[in-house]
């Protein structure tokens, strides 16, 4: 069924039949909850509205995982069909378990136009386990559900990062393409990362300072970046590693987040990279929710870094102004209290202003949507460890796995 229409290494679903065929889709409406158990961003099921919305004429059964096991928000995909059926104008109804008899049948009989959504995917042991396709399509959930479908759509770009059943265990036993919001993801990804405009400045920020090190070492290898600017809780493990003095809370911090190893690695970069990455001159202290500006070097009276300073906000945003291809991910301080919002904010309304420029991470596209930039950016990634992970050219075994299936069926 499979008709290669384009020069890409994976199908995409212009080169399937949709209509009236049974159609398994892996998305990813995994969202943040309140503790009432309400979506409190619909973001994430927004996103899949184009692809859906091309599935009209097809039965569709949607998988999605919501969670991890053990945390707060690990709960039932009940209430996001509902958000689901709201937000696509056609019910998406739920099935309250994944492949036992009573979900096989409810499947079987639905009908062209219907659209069902399974169970988190998460309640089933073997899809938290990071295993290769091959081990995946041997699965309880994979040899129960496929023959009951024609077509396999990755719709999940942000949880393709993961070898889990759902993403990857399918591709080896059904035809399988990517979905629209896939495609979209990996062309406009691709656009900024691989055309190798000049200068490319790269913005990074937020919490997860192991996974961004990594980042910036890897794109530092590839020799992508002309800069990296260092913001957030990477730009503090950056300052230390310069041996700079962040004063005990700021050190406490890092060390509580078990970053203090990172701040080794950082040392080596910087050595390697001094004139690649770029570390905050000044930064913004939070005083008792007061914002007070302090110089790099100079940071006294033990409080906590809450942003950068005003001085940095301006240097980064002069480089960003002559930057052709920016990309950022994660905030450059605490923009959740009004004081600490400013660097975040000014970069992202300077990174907007370069030829090619994209964002990602889900407090980066809040921030992005508060200040309406959003049709400003080339391309904005639902993927926070996804996106990530494709920065740093690692392979994603969900891409991978389109891949393969789709030279498997070029061969055939
Ligand atoms: N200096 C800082 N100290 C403490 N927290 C910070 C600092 N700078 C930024 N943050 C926090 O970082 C958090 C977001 O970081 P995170 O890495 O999760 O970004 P993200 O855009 O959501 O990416 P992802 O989707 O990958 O999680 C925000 O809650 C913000 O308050
Ligand atoms: O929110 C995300 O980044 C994706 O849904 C993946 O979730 P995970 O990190 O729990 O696999």
């Amino acid at each position: 069924m499979s008709q290669k229409t384009t020069e890409k290494d994976y199908l995409t679903m212009d080169d399937v039949v949709l209509d009236n065929k049974r159609v398994l889709v892996r998305v990813d409406f995994n969202s943040p909850m309140d503790a009432n158990g309400n979506i409190m961003d619909n973001r994430k099921i927004k996103s899949h509205l184009p692809t859906l919305r091309s599935l009209e004429n097809s039965i569709v059964v949607l998988m999605s995982h919501q969670g991890r096991p053990g945390d707060k928000d690990y709960t039932t995909l009940e209430v996001h069909a509902k958000l689901a059926t709201e937000l696509l104008g056609r019910e998406v109804t739920y099935e309250d378990d994944i492949f036992s008899a009573c979900a096989r049948n409810a499947i079987k009989s639905l009908e062209q136009g219907d659209i069902l959504l399974l169970e988190n995917t998460r309640f089933y042991a073997e899809e938290n386990m990071n295993r290769a396709p091959e081990e995946q399509a041997k699965t309880q959930m994979v040899q129960k559900l496929y023959p009951l479908f024609d077509l396999f759509i990755n719709d999940a770009f942000s949880v393709s990062h993961r070898s889990q059943c759902s993403v990857v265990g399918f591709t080896k036993v059904l035809p399988s393409v990517a979905g629209i919001l896939m495609d979209r993801e990996i062309t406009g990804l691709d656009k900024g990362l691989k055309c190798h405009e000049h200068p490319a400045v790269f913005v990074l920020g937020g919490t997860k300072a192991k996974d961004i090190v990594k980042v910036i070492s890897d794109i530092l290898k590839r020799g992508d970046a002309d800069k990296i600017l260092t913001t957030g809780v990477v730009a503090t493990v950056f300052m230390m590693a310069m041996g700079v003095d962040a004063g005990e809370v700021n050190r406490k911090f890092i060390e509580d987040h078990k970053f203090l190893d990172q701040v080794s690695i950082a040392s080596k970069l910087l050595k390697e990279y001094p004139d690649k990455i770029i570390v905050p001159e000044d930064v913004a202290l939070n005083n008792g929710g007061k914002r007070e500006e302090a110089k790099v070097g100079e940071i006294k009276g033990d409080l906590p870094i809450a942003d950068i300073g005003q001085e940095t906000i301006a240097d980064y945003s002069n480089v960003l102004k002559e930057a052709r291809l920016s990309v950022f991910h994660g905030p450059a301080g605490i923009f959740e209290l009004d004081n600490f919002r400013l660097g975040t904010e000014e970069l992202l309304k300077a990174a907007a202003q370069s030829d090619y420029s994209i964002a990602g991470g889900g407090h980066t596209l809040a921030v992005i949507d508060q200040l309406g930039l959003e049709s400003k950016f080339s391309h904005l990634s639902m993927g926070g460890g996804a996106s990530i992970t494709y920065l740093s050219g690692e392979p994603m075994p969900g891409i991978a796995a389109l891949k393969s299936y789709a030279s498997r069926s070029f061969k055939g």
